[in-house]
């Protein structure tokens, strides 16, 4: 399966092609707005969040409830555009006042303006900061939800939170199985299933936009019911932990992954970080802990896939970082319009969103079918041989 995305994010609309679903999959746009939705909230996100109503407009590909096999597409209207048609049309510029005045040539530090101005050429830096932005991350999720109804088909479940927000941290003891943390992070206006832990990160949140300056945190997704063995050892583009980190990093503003015990495996030993091998009639074999998280050899384990990943803070600052504008060359302290103080929640909905792409994109090319019926009777089929093996 493969997916592309196409859209600016004050252009007219969003848009992803989906190519290689089976036929069979059951799919409303139901199913992809509620993700939408969980995406567009979280505390500390800034105005524009008020103005979009993301849904999905599903217009190939899907026939009385059910993926045809054929290429699914679908859109999501920027509700914002209306207020950008003359400066993001595609007719040629206007040189009008506004059209001149939103013209971008001061760079934000730590955002993608200079670099991605340099390497195509935009001395308009619109050009580079419309395409940047995650807003994009909206068909991602889209794109995700399509997969976690694959996935869930297949009994395989996926669910994200946030772990950590401006160094406050939850507690990680505190949530007992899937169910319960989805539902304890769903209610959470942070995705935080530790109620005092949500309580400081909204604090710190206020904190830091109070100054005018921004955070990150830290985000987890677990995925339940993977049948061991997909992925594989024999070649690196192949090792599935891999295609999970590159997922994860290539979310806007994440700059780092971990698998189960992640960065605390370099202060254990070996007998502290591996997890010992048990076999039972009932469930075959599993392990009697998981702190590698899920994997061993670029392979699912069985257990639990566990990985998390850190997202910096938003660039975009209301106080001002030294730049330099590209035109005069001269210093300038940044002002701006408007920006999210901090998108981890909502940064936590699109990584569920990565990791269940990469989830079904292994499975259907694991176990192809370009029906939805033999997919699942093939993977349980590789569950039974799992558990007798
Ligand atoms: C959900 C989400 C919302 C974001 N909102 C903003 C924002 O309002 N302002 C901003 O400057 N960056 C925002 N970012 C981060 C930038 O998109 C990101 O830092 C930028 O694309 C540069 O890429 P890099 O940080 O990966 O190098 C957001 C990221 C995510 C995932
Ligand atoms: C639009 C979204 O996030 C945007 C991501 C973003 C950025 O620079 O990444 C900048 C902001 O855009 P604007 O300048 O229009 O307010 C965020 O609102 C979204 O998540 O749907």
């Amino acid at each position: 399966m493969r997916y592309l995305t196409a859209g600016e994010s004050h252009g007219p609309a969003l848009t992803t092609i989906i190519e290689g679903l089976p036929a069979g999959l059951p799919l409303t746009a139901e199913d992809i707005n509620t993700d939408l939705a969980r995406r567009q909230k979280g505390y500390g996100r800034g105005r524009r969040m008020q103005i979009e109503k993301d849904r999905a407009v599903i217009s190939a590909g899907v026939r009385h409830g059910f993926t045809l096999g054929s290429p699914v597409a679908l859109t999501v209207e920027n509700k914002d555009w209306t207020h950008w048609t003359k400066i993001m049309g595609i007719e040629p510029r206007t040189e009008d006042a506004e059209e001149v005045k939103r013209r971008v040539t001061r760079p934000r530090p730590g955002h993608a303006d200079l670099v991605g101005g340099i390497k195509y050429g935009h001395r308009d830096m619109r050009n580079v900061l419309e395409r940047s932005s995650a807003r994009e991350t909206t068909v991602r999720v889209a794109a995700g939800a399509v997969a976690k109804k694959l996935l869930k088909e297949l009994g395989i479940e996926v669910a994200s939170h946030v772990l950590e927000i401006g160094g406050v941290r939850a507690e990680h003891t505190q949530y007992r199985s899937l169910e319960d943390l989805r539902e304890k992070a769903e209610a959470s206006p942070v995705r935080c299933y530790d109620d005092e832990a949500a309580q400081k990160m909204m604090e710190a949140i206020d904190e830091a936009k109070k100054k005018g300056d921004s955070i990150g945190g830290i985000v987890e997704v677990v995925a339940t019911g993977m049948p061991a063995g997909v992925g594989s050892y024999v070649h690196y583009d192949r090792k599935l932990d891999a295609k999970l980190a590159h997922a994860i990093v290539s979310i806007n503003a994440f700059k780092g992954v971990e698998f189960g015990l992640g960065f605390e495996m370099a202060h254990r030993f070996g007998s502290e970080v591996h997890d010992e091998i048990i076999w039972s009639e009932a469930e075959g074999y599993t392990r009697k802990t998981n702190r590698l998280g899920g994997f061993e050899g670029g392979m699912t384990t069985g257990m639990p896939i566990v990985v998390r990943g850190v997202m910096k803070p938003i660039p975009t600052l209301y106080k001002p970082l030294q730049s330099v504008d590209i035109e005069t060359k001269e210093p300038f302290a940044a002002s701006i319009e408007r920006s999210d103080s901090c998108a981890v929640p909502a940064a936590s909905v699109v990584a569920e969103a990565a990791v269940a792409w990469e989830l079904a994109e292994a499975i259907v090319g694991q176990f192809y079918s370009d029906r939805m019926d033999v997919l699942k009777q093939t993977v349980d089929a590789q569950r039974e041989y799992g558990r007798l093996f």
